[in-house]
């Protein structure tokens, strides 16, 4: 017999059937405990598909066609526009949608709900300390204020603007073509790099940056822990990283004591001279951590916003023509080789609304989960503790209800008092709104301010295809063919 054929006869049904048992196992084994107090026909109408898999495979896959909005509005419209029920990576989901359901979730974090990761996020980032990720969020969320708190941000202006020139003159200047989100990728990277722990060698850089991209691919694969598996590369990537950023902090600890190094250099000297309500320093892996959920947090995120805002501004001139006079005017009232600052951002209005009609039209992030931590009411339906519930960009982002021609691309609705309270949530909100925000305003307008004073571009493909996996990306990376302009 052909090898080949033994292979696929022997092989292949073997892999399906272990695969089927591990997911079997895993699944069931986390499977949330449903209340038996809830009535079951007072749970949210929708259907729970396939045994173990539920609708998962159909909810990633209109997300790699590009149209992860797809499965929620057609549950919307079949099941009711506020709530309804379905089955997410072995468990129990009630999707929310629409304002309401935002206010609800928003309002009621570590009253009915928590924060609730997926089982591959757990094991890529286990919390050091047997603390559970719950205390240690909540840790996260007491630390972080303080090295993104506005005074800190106000001193990364300037840096934000020397690296995105470093950066523009090395990967953008004096070439015809480039292919736009590994490089977005490449400049938020290196800022986070830069302003979290110094590091600003682009050879360091791309050094860390590898294993970052396993990490993230990591994140949301299927959960099989066996070589060469994306999961497994994405554990072992994350293992490297940790490692390397407590010899980082290891030697920053050497060089704060020698005076080598300033404690208010970066967020890694923050988060050393940083005391607990205790009085206790931070221990070393607990930084590492928590400068890895930082780098993670800001990795995919802003440089998919990135380079959407310069998908948008080579499909649509007018925008293009609108924010390069506002940066045009920003540039001029400034000195000879004078840094960005405070103010400026402050007057880049127009910038800041095109980059939030990018993100209402690709959020890049799609939604997040929570888990019930009591039975809840919510639009007349009952979800019983232990399920998880789903908020979504997509539920509402593209909701005529809310944004009237959904499809295009309008800059205004930003304007005046912009898009009603929780119909636009590309951050989240309540509470866990990304503590991250401002900070991606900074580094998103920084570049703004560059790019379209120093170029004008135009797409290569015309028609490249979106996908979401798990963040959304043009699928050839979005190469476009540039043209220096005079500045
Ligand atoms: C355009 C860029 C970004 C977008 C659209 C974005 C969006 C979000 C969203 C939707 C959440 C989840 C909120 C929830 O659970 O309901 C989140 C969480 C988070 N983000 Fe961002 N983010 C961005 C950039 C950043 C940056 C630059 C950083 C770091 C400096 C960051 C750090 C974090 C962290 C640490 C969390 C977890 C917070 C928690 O669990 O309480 N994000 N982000």
């Amino acid at each position: 017999m052909e090898p080949m054929l033994l292979i696929s006869l022997f092989l292949i049904p073997s892999l399906v059937l272990l695969t089927s048992l591990y997911f079997i196992f895993i699944f069931s084994s986390n499977k949330s405990q449903s209340s038996s107090d809830v009535d079951p026909s007072s749970y949210p109408p929708g259907k729970t598909g396939w045994p173990v898999f539920g609708e998962t495979i159909e909810f990633l896959n209109t997300a790699r066609k590009g149209v992860p909005e797809n499965f929620i509005r057609e549950r919307m419209k079949k099941y009711s526009k506020d709530i309804f029920r379905t089955s997410l990576l072995g468990e129990s989901v009630a999707v929310l949608c629409g304002p309401a359901g935002n206010k609800f979730l928003f309002s009621n974090e570590n009253k009915l709900v928590v924060a609730w990761w997926p089982k591959t996020v757990e094991k890529i980032f286990p919390s050091p300390s047997n603390i559970s990720g719950q205390a240690e969020a909540k840790k996260m969320r007491k630390l972080l204020p303080q090295f993104l708190k506005p005074e800190a941000l106000h001193r990364y202006i300037p840096i934000m603007d020397r690296v995105a020139m470093q950066h523009l003159d090395r990967e953008w200047d004096n070439k015809k073509e480039i292919t736009v989100f590994p490089l977005a990728k490449n400049y938020t990277f290196g800022l986070a790099c830069h302003l979290f722990v110094s590091i600003d060698d682009p050879a360091r850089i791309q050094e860390l940056g590898k294993p970052f991209g396993d990490l993230a691919a990591g994140l949301l694969s299927f959960p099989i822990d066996l070589p060469g598996t994306a999961f497994n590369i994405g554990i072992r990537a994350s293992k490297f990283i940790r490692n390397e950023l407590v010899k980082i902090i290891k030697q920053r600890k050497i060089d704060l004591e020698e005076k080598k190094a300033l404690p208010t250099q970066d967020i890694l000297s923050y988060m050393l001279l940083a005391v607990d309500d205790d009085g206790n320093f931070m221990d070393e892996l607990d930084i590492a951590n928590k400068i890895l959920g930082l780098l993670i947090g800001g990795h995919d995120t802003a440089s998919a916003a990135i380079t959407f805002t310069v998908k948008y501004l080579a499909e649509l001139p007018y925008v293009y023509d609108g924010v390069r006079k506002e940066q045009m005017e920003i540039a001029s009232s400034k000195g000879p080789g004078e840094l960005l600052n405070w103010d400026d951002i402050q007057k880049m209005k127009y910038s800041w609304n095109v980059a939030c009609e990018v993100m209402r039209l690709a959020p890049p992030l799609q939604g997040a989960f929570r888990e019930a931590i009591g039975n809840i009411s919510f639009g007349g339906f009952s979800v019983p503790k232990g399920w998880k519930l789903y908020w979504s960009a997509h539920s509402i982002h593209k909701n005529a209800e809310y944004f009237s021609e959904p499809e295009k691309f309008d800059p205004t609705r930003f304007e005046g008092n912009g898009p009603a309270p929780y119909t636009y949530i590309p951050f989240g909100g309540g509470p866990r709104m990304c503590p991250g925000k401002e900070y991606a305003r900074l580094e998103i307008l920084v570049f703004m301010y560059h790019i379209v004073r120093r170029y004008k571009w135009e797409k290569i493909l015309h028609d490249e295809k979106i996908v979401v996996d798990p963040m959304p990306a043009p699928a050839k990376g979005l190469p476009v063919r540039l043209q220096s302009q005079v500045i």
